[in-house]
This record gives C-alpha cells, sequence and structure tokens, in this order.
C-alpha cells in the first residue's frame, strides 16, 4: 500500500516541490507573505512598467502552464525601479491555478489563497545577454506576481482566454500579437518584494519577486477556460486536465519581506 500511495503522492506533488530538491535552497519561493512580519521600506521606489503590445509574439503550452512570450531583443516593453537597481525586459507571462477557486495561487497573504496567480518575467539585460544566462544569476529576473479573485469579467483578458483551444494540448504553440499585458495589472501601486526562486524546474534563487497587493477580479467562465488545457500531448492517450500546477510553499528562513506600503 506504501508503494502506490507514494507514487500517487509522488504524481500529486512532483519531487520538485520540496525545499530539499534545491541543494541548500536558502531562498526558495513560493511562501506566505504575513503582514505582521513585513516591513515597510520607504527607500523602495515605484515601480517603472513600460510594455509594448507590439513585442508580444505567441502563446505555447509547455506542458506545465501557457506562456505568452514577448520578443526581448530590445528595451521595448521593461521593468525598473520598485527594489530593482537595473532594468529588466519582459519575456513572458503565465498563471499558476486550481482545479477548484478554492486554490490555485502559490503565494499567499496571511495565509489568503487565491485562484490563480499572474507571474510576469523579466530578466536583467543591464548585466546579462539572455534569460538562459540571467536565470542562474542572483540578481537575475524579477517576476511580477498579480493574484486573480473571481469577479466581473476582464475584458483585456478575454482575447488570451480565447486563444487558449489553440493550445490545448502540451507542446502546441499560436501566434499572438498585439497584447498589452499592462492591462492585467490593478491600478494599486503597492506591492510586497522579497528575494526568492522560480518556482518550477530549475527552482534557481535568481527572482527578486514583486508581488501586487490589489488583486484583478475575472469571471468564473474565464477562469474555467485554463482549465480545459491539458498537461499532455495529442500523441498521449491520457489526457489529464492543466490544474494544480502551482508549488507548495516553502520556508521563510533568514528573509524580510517588505512593503512598499505601510
Ligand atoms: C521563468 C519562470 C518559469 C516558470 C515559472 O513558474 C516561473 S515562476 C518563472
Ligand atoms: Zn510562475
Amino acid at each position: 500500500l506504501a508503494g502506490c500511495s507514494y507514487k500517487l503522492r509522488h504524481q500529486l506533488h512532483p519531487v520538485w516541490q520540496s525545499p530539499l530538491s534545491v541543494p541548500g535552497g536558502r531562498r526558495q519561493s513560493p511562501i506566505n507573505i504575513t503582514l505582521r512580519d513585513s516591513l515597510h521600506d520607504p527607500h523602495l521606489k515605484p515601480l517603472k512598467i513600460r510594455y509594448d503590445s507590439n513585442t508580444c509574439t505567441q502563446i505555447w503550452n509547455n506542458g506545465y502552464s501557457f506562456l505568452v512570450e514577448f520578443d526581448d531583443s530590445t528595451d521595448k516593453s521593461t521593468l525598473s525601479g520598485g527594489p530593482l537597481l537595473n532594468q529588466y525586459r519582459l519575456c513572458q507571462f503565465h498563471f499558476h491555478w486550481g482545479e477548484s477557486n478554492a486554490v490555485g495561487s502559490e503565494h499567499t497573504i496571511d495565509g489568503i489563497l487565491f485562484p490563480a496567480e499572474l507571474h510576469l518575467v523579466h530578466w536583467n539585460a543591464s548585466k546579462y545577454k539572455s534569460f538562459e544566462e540571467a536565470v542562474m544569476e542572483g540578481d537575475g529576473l524579477a517576476v511580477v506576481a498579480v493574484f486573480l479573485k473571481i469577479g466581473k469579467r476582464h475584458e483585456g483578458l478575454q482575447k488570451l482566454v480565447d486563444a487558449l483551444p489553440a493550445v490545448r494540448h502540451k507542446d502546441s504553440v499560436v501566434e499572438f500579437t498585439s497584447f498589452n499585458p499592462s492591462c492585467l495589472l490593478p491600478t494599486c501601486l503597492d506591492y510586497w518584494t522579497y528575494s526568492g526562486s522560480l518556482t518550477t524546474p530549475p527552482l534557481t534563487e535568481s527572482v527578486a519577486w514583486i508581488i501586487k497587493k490589489k488583486p484583478v477580479e475575472v469571471s468564473h467562465d474565464q477562469l474555467a477556460v485554463f482549465r480545459s488545457l491539458l498537461f499532455t500531448s495529442a500523441d498521449e492517450e491520457e489526457q489529464k486536465s492543466m490544474v494544480n500546477n502551482f508549488r507548495l510553499q516553502q520556508p521563510l528562513m533568514n528573509r524580510t519581506v517588505r512593503s512598499s506600503f505601510s
């Protein structure tokens, strides 16, 4: 019995879920952000986010999430300011979500979960030549996270939702252009920031996390389309729905979460 429960547990929570999967992992993500332990840092600058919809290129189902990818060969779509010392280029965004609205986000606020979490991934183009190089460096990446909550339909998201059936299976790709992800950001400027890691392999400890305080609203039906995607490719007989693609929370260890607001 132990064998099959191990198999089940292994299937439900791949081995890289645990902090021990990264030797010496001392800045792993995601984490729970406790309001009482976060520290207002008045020296934090406002975030400077400048996206150009002409850099948006395609959507790809990579078998774990769907990535909306951007041409990052120039400084047309960038992130700077906040806790960052350099300018970072947007290379992709993706989401993590659950099988129901009760689970889905990777980070939590005082234990509060959201049904999904958006990650806008940027790499330090001031110091490194590519994402692949930057992903190995402590100051290589900056990920802006936005919580999604169920509410009114998000008009800007609908163009993305309408494209998802075309990338239902793992390894499918479809052209996707003229989309400005700024429409997915809340109007409130407040955020938390801490040093962490990717939440999927290679789990490298190269991410300055910037977590927006306010969620954005999407409709129940819009999020349901995320769950119609599949982990599996078209030629696999067992089709597994793409849900619960979030990592379990990791120990804070010797880190402080700073807030841009008091
Ligand atoms: C670069 C990257 C890839 C996948 C992810 O979930 C995250 S959080 C970052
Ligand atoms: Zn992510």
